[in-house]
């Protein structure tokens, strides 16, 4: 689509042929591209979530990372290291996502830095055994698999199409907790005590990654009118309760909720309601690890400066030598 029309009217400053060729394409069911007209609204949305989203992927590189150093064996480490580097992966692809839409990728980090930029309230909370390890790969990335799932069909193109290869990578990574648990559950009696501690810690936390219940939430209504968001937080949740119970039987261990049954009637489990109040708090800033995880994050920072600018120094020479190959 033309992006290059002047004198803008209408609704959000759009010509209204503009707009309306933009609601036509969501509501076929189509992809706005980064040279597509789009909302101010649309964009906003775009990029808070989308950095909100790789800010949690570098951030989620902490918890684990922490038991590199420690893991049992070769293999497990082997498996940790490609899996944190896949989060970093993630969180880099996403950047250039967000990029798309005019955002500045230092900038993004100024802000998460700053604490005006959120990121996922789950990567707040301590790694205190390896089997952590495993519960962050069957709930946090199970959970990660449910909420992306659908948004590999979002409606803004490179934020779909980054959604396609990250869920590929995430479905890996759950799968690995999920093998280093069965392993855990096969050994000792205090192996198997590790597990169902690290379940009960993760559990909570892991529901609320879905963000506060449908009548708390000021911007699922527009995120679904637009089509960034596929389903309701609510509905995302009760879809990972429905796919973790059975998991859980077959492991071997028990969900830490008194309230979680199958409901016959309604085809789906009935379980009890997260800690609305908690995840304020752990959003706002006051969870058990959120100054240790952003001091990591600005000390990182800080340390990779020479790097970035020796980057950029390097991009320069090349560029420069590359102006002079053409003109010879
Ligand atoms: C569902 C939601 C997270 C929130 O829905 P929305 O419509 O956007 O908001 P809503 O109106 O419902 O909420 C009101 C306010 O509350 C904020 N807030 C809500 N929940 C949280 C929260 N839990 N934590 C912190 N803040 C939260 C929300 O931003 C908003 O604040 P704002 O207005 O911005 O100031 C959505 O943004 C989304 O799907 N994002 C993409 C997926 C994504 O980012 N995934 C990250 C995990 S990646 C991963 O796990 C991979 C991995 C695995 C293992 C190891 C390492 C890595």
């Amino acid at each position: 689509m033309d992006t290059t029309r002047s004198s803008p009217v209408g609704t959000d400053g759009a010509e209204p042929d503009l707009q309306q060729h933009f609601d036509g394409t969501i509501a076929r069911d189509q992809r706005i591209e980064p040279r597509d007209w789009m909302p101010e609204g649309y964009r906003k949305t775009l990029i808070r979530q989308i950095a909100q989203h790789a800010h949690s992927e570098i951030i989620g590189m902490q918890p684990e990372g922490e038991w590199i150093t420690r893991a049992p064996s070769l293999r497990r480490k082997a498996i940790l290291f490609a899996k944190v580097q896949d989060e970093a992966g993630h969180g880099l692809y996403l950047y250039s996502a967000a990029e798309t839409l005019g955002a500045d990728r230092a900038d993004l980090t100024e802000r998460l830095i700053e604490g005006r930029q959120k990121y996922s309230s789950i990567f707040n909370y301590p790694t205190l055994s390896f089997a952590d390890v495993g519960v962050i790969g069957w709930f946090v990335d199970g959970a990660a698999i449910c909420n992306q799932v659908p948004l590999c069909r979002s409606s803004y193109g490179p934020y779909a199409r980054a959604m396609v290869r990250i869920c590929k990578e995430e479905s890996f990574h759950q799968r690995q907790g999920y093998e280093l648990l069965m392993t855990m559950m096969r050994g000792t009696p205090e192996q198997r005590e590790m597990v169902q501690d690290a379940v009960n810690r993760w559990w909570w936390p892991s529901l609320m990654m879905f963000g506060p219940p449908d009548d708390a939430s000021p911007n699922s209504a527009q995120s679904m009118a637009w089509k960034i968001k596929r389903h309701s937080n609510d509905e995302l949740r009760r879809r990972f309760v429905d796919m973790t119970v059975p998991q859980a039987e077959k492991l071997g261990v028990t969900l830490p909720d008194p309230e979680l049954r199958w409901n016959e009637e309604r085809g789906h489990h009935d379980f009890g309601t997260p800690d609305w109040d908690e995840l304020m708090r752990v959003i706002k800033g006051d969870g058990p690890c959120n100054d240790q995880r952003m001091e990591r994050r600005r000390t990182a920072h800080e340390e990779g400066t020479w790097v970035r600018e020796a980057a950029t120094a390097h991009a320069a020479k090349q560029a420069a030598r590359e102006r002079k190959g053409a003109v010879a």
